[in-house]
């Protein structure tokens, strides 16, 4: 059975025109990490409220484990649903040492029991050396570990976290989401964080769901989002993709930039003339005149550190010296490759392939 089950959840705001979190369903198993990603104002923050006990929805249902914690008028009060919450400003009590802060939700618990659990927590979480430290001794890193065992140490049945890491310097932040995710599976919880970085939930989630205006956009695996996302919205937002036009034929798709193979049994091929053709930059290899190809022309190369990133047109734009005719652009004729050579110019003809790529109905952006 599902730890957390989320059934047709809204919240509207007092004068509010439209609802903050709008019919939202989901369910987690347990030990999963999952991630709420969405732009300012997509409604994490509520959703993640509504669960905690924070706030009280119009309408829907919510499970945590065995009990119906959200149905009509009926609502657990947060200290009495068995939730465990990380803020983004850790908001550890500063006069009491992190032992203290540790031990401070386990109220109703004896003496020696406290000490067990406070001490398991935090050999747990790496902070065995500072229980006696007060928080404003630690850094940021620690001061993160010290807000996770508090909210840990009662063993929740789920942690919900609120930009767990926005505090971070960008280097200590890619090692504190590699501790959290490591010290949250030791402890095979059911987790909730709320992000605005989409590599905060790439690194950290096991499932991602993207929210935008209230509404649950997808929920997938990281690998499943990015590289089968359901709308540009959602490709755009895990980097840029490409998304080319193309009409079916009897062995594959003719696209502006030539001639795709079809999988065998495309189901969108049968009964569709005009599809989509999604694919990652990545996910084109570059190719020589003898394979069958794709080919355009660069357009624009950008050096990126590691990699070039080209910006190429199809060979029937207006921009293209080498097109038969001439047409007026629109991005779908535009693509992205990555290229680890550096030898790329404007105008070089490039001819690729593509190792993977998605069949998508035409009107479903
Ligand atoms: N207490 C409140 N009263 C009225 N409206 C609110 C309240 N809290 C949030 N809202 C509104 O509800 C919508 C969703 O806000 P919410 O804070 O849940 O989004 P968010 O995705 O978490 O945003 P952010 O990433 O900026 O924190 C927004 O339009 C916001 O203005």
């Amino acid at each position: 059975m599902a730890v957390i089950e989320l059934n047709t959840i809204s919240k509207r705001y007092r004068n509010a025109d439209s609802n903050a979190v709008d019919r939202v369903s989901f369910s987690l198993e347990k030990g999963e990490i999952l991630a709420l990603v969405g732009e300012s104002g997509s409604g994490k923050t509520t959703l993640l409220r509504l669960i905690a006990g924070l706030e009280h929805p119009d309408s829907g249902t919510i499970r945590l484990g065995e009990e119906i914690i959200v149905s009509g008028r009926k609502s657990v009060p947060a200290n009495k649903r068995k939730t465990g919450m990380v803020f983004q400003e850790y908001a550890l009590f500063p006069h009491l040492t992190i032992y203290g802060n540790v031990a401070f939700g386990l109220k109703g618990l004896k003496k020696k029991e406290t000490e067990q659990r406070v001490m398991e927590t935090i050999n747990l979480t790496g902070l065995k050396e500072d229980v006696k430290k007060y928080p404003h001794q630690l850094s940021g890193g620690q001061q993160q570990r010290v807000a996770l065992a508090r909210a840990l140490a009662p063993r929740p049945e789920l942690l919900l976290m609120d930009e767990p890491f926005s505090n971070l310097d960008t280097i200590l932040r890619d090692q504190v989401r590699e501790e959290v995710r490591q010290i949250i599976k030791a402890m095979g919880i059911t987790a909730i964080l709320v992000t605005h970085d989409t590599k905060d939930a790439f690194s950290t989630a096991d499932k991602i769901a993207v929210m935008l205006e209230g509404r649950l956009l997808q929920l997938d695996t990281p690998d499943a989002l990015y590289k089968d996302p359901n709308s540009s919205y959602v490709a755009d937002l895990f980097g840029k993709s490409n998304n080319i036009e193309a009409t079916v034929s009897p062995r594959g798709f003719k696209t502006p930039f030539g001639f795709v193979s079809g999988p065998k049994d495309c189901p969108l091929a049968v009964n569709q003339d005009k599809v989509n053709i999604f694919f990652r930059a990545e996910e084109a290899d570059f190719c020589n005149a003898e394979e069958p190809h794709l080919c355009g022309r660069v357009e624009q190369c950008m050096y990126l550190g590691d990699h070039m990133q080209l910006k190429v047109c199809c060979n029937r734009c207006a921009t293209c010296a080498g097109g038969n005719e001439v047409e007026v652009m629109d991005d779908s004729q535009r693509i992205l490759l990555k290229s680890s050579e550096q030898t790329w110019k404007t105008g070089d003809v490039v001819r690729f392939k593509l190792k993977n790529y998605k069949v998508k109905a035409a009107d479903s952006e």
